[in-house]
């Protein structure tokens, strides 16, 4: 299976529904940011597509038998904090219970490259419960990386790192995707998010508002209606230029 296809996807909590009739198809190759103001539905969404909530409608991923789930996606959730004392190396080592079958080389392998992709090494023998935020959220996603899934989907993935390591973690999916897997992650950063996905889907009160290509979706139109904020956007050499002016105003 490559890729993921939500058909008519919607989901509850309570009697409040969270995210209604989604319909999103994503393909290999694509590194697609889900993006939308708080409580629009991003982790729901992302949670609902891998059958980890009760959920109406279709979903590629959640159709599959667990066994087939875990090597065809992997996921890091938004909540960071690790609990067990293992070691960096063993916490991101998991990543390969995905493959029972595969040698210990080939799992030590994935292991050494998910760490290295991550600037872990130093941190290999360290134990995981006591990095930094921004460690564990590294470590957590060379977990997911060893899992050397086609689909990798992360819930707000560089919230917590700094500038330099968002960067390199943003850079490190395009080429993923390049490479033709499919990464779909919730960001915030929308300027990064701007420069670095190749579509952007935005979600806004429990709906798609609008699906495509950074410069059709970051229209100061979009950013102002969902987001409340007025923005400059502008095309640059470098990419898609996003800059935040201020609250948008209100019509009255
Ligand atoms: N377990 C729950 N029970 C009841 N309501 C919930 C539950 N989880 C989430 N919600 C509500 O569902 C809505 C969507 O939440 P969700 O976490 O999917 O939003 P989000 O877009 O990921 O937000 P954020 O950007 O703040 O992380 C919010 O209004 C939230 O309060």
């Amino acid at each position: 299976m490559t890729g993921l296809v939500l058909s008519g996807l919607s989901c509850r909590h309570g009697r409040r529904v969270v995210i209604d009739g989604i319909d999103l198809a994503l393909q290999p190759g694509e590194f697609v940011g889900l993006i939308g103001p708080n409580g629009a539905g991003k982790t729901t969404l992302l949670r609902a597509a891998q059958g980890l909530l009760p959920f109406a409608g279709q979903s590629s991923l959640a159709a599959l038998p667990p066994r087939e789930r875990a090597r065809a996606a992997a996921f890091m959730p938004q909540g960071r904090e690790i609990a067990w004392p293992v070691s960096v190396e063993a916490l991101v080592s998991l990543g390969r219970i995905a493959h029972p079958d595969a040698a210990a080389e080939v799992d030590r392998l994935a292991t050494d490259r998910a760490i290295a992709a991550l600037g872990l090494d130093r941190l290999r023998h360290r134990s995981a419960t006591t990095l930094s935020g921004g460690e564990q959220a590294r470590a957590l996603l060379a977990r997911a990386l060893a899992q050397e899934t086609p689909l990798l989907i992360a819930d707000e993935p560089i919230s917590g790192l700094d500038p330099a390591a968002q960067i390199e973690v943003m850079q490190m999916f395009r080429q993923l995707a390049s490479q033709g897997r499919t990464v779909l992650a919730s960001l915030h950063d929308l300027g990064l998010a701007a420069r670095h996905c190749t579509r952007l889907v935005l979600l806004h009160r429990s709906r798609i508002a609008a699906d495509g290509p950074p410069r059709a979706v970051l229209t100061t139109r979009n950013l102002a209606d969902c987001f409340g904020v007025a923005a400059h956007v502008e095309e640059a050499p470098q990419g898609l230029i996003v800059q935040l002016l201020g609250r948008a105003a209100r019509d009255t």
